[in-house]
């Protein structure tokens, strides 16, 4: 794992966001694993300021999202799908008919999740997968749990994700209870895996996640495994890390 140590906000979603870039000029038509979350807004506003000064051209790139609430359609402004439309695609020049994210509105949740994994499969896989974490060691919106679930599924979000995502929201009332996202296994077969951290208070799971043990209790451990992880870590989510 390249972990690497940066002074702030500003400097992480700038080297991320220049990972990405170099990712779709190396190969147009890159398949691109995006992840919402406040954590990468400020790498889709680089993209989106590369690609207006004519820097990056995302024309044949496609993108597939990490996860969605469940029961939100795309007009729903706490949507991911609404989301990324607002901080990304909406501001770059990809073909909208390229963008993929899980359809929260697809009652089955067995038929929207093959539907999902057979997506990724046809664009070939995916070349670069953006990953926050989430304070209990969530990636996507796997949560602790005793075993990795390897593909697409539906899952219940745990009472620390709705609490911590309820600032979203009107009230927690509104936050949904369940969500799609990309299994474990999923997450873990795309080609290169680029992890964002910023902030004392992922102190705590930063150094559990990347320096503790590889267990399913802590979903983001497992990446130490993958063999092509970039992890940009800014000085107060690094301050707990023995290093
Ligand atoms: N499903 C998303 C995750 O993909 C994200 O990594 C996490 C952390 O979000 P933030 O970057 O706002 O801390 O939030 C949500 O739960």
């Amino acid at each position: 794992m390249n972990i690497i140590k940066v002074k702030n906000y500003e400097e992480m979603s700038r080297m991320a966001a220049h990972i990405l870039a170099a990712q779709v000029i190396g190969k147009p038509d890159s398949v691109l694993g995006l992840a919402t979350g406040s954590t990468p807004i400020g790498i889709y506003d680089c993209l989106a300021e590369w690609c207006k000064n004519g820097e990056v051209d995302f024309s044949k790139a496609a993108t597939v999202n990490l996860d969605e609430y469940r029961g939100l359609d795309h007009s729903n402004d706490q949507s991911y799908y609404y989301f990324m439309n607002k901080h990304l695609f909406s501001r770059i020049n990809i073909d909208p008919s390229r963008t993929n994210v899980p359809d929260g509105t697809e009652p089955d949740p067995v038929k929207e999740s093959k539907r999902y994994e057979a997506l990724i499969k046809e664009l070939g896989g995916i070349d670069i997968q953006l990953l926050g974490i989430g304070h209990d060691g969530h990636i996507g919106f796997n949560e602790p749990n005793s075993i990795f679930d390897k593909e697409t599924h539906c899952v219940d979000l745990t009472e620390m994700t709705i609490e911590a995502n309820k600032r979203f929201f009107e009230s927690i009332d509104d936050v949904p209870r369940q969500a799609y996202t990309m299994g474990i296994g999923t997450i873990m077969s795309a080609r290169k895996i680029l992890m964002v951290v910023t902030g004392e208070d992922k102190a705590d799971i930063v150094a559990k996640a990347f320096y503790g043990e590889v267990t399913p209790e802590v979903p983001a451990s497992i990446i130490q495994f993958h063999p092509d992880v970039t992890v940009i870590c800014d000085e107060a989510a690094l301050s707990k890390c023995p290093r």
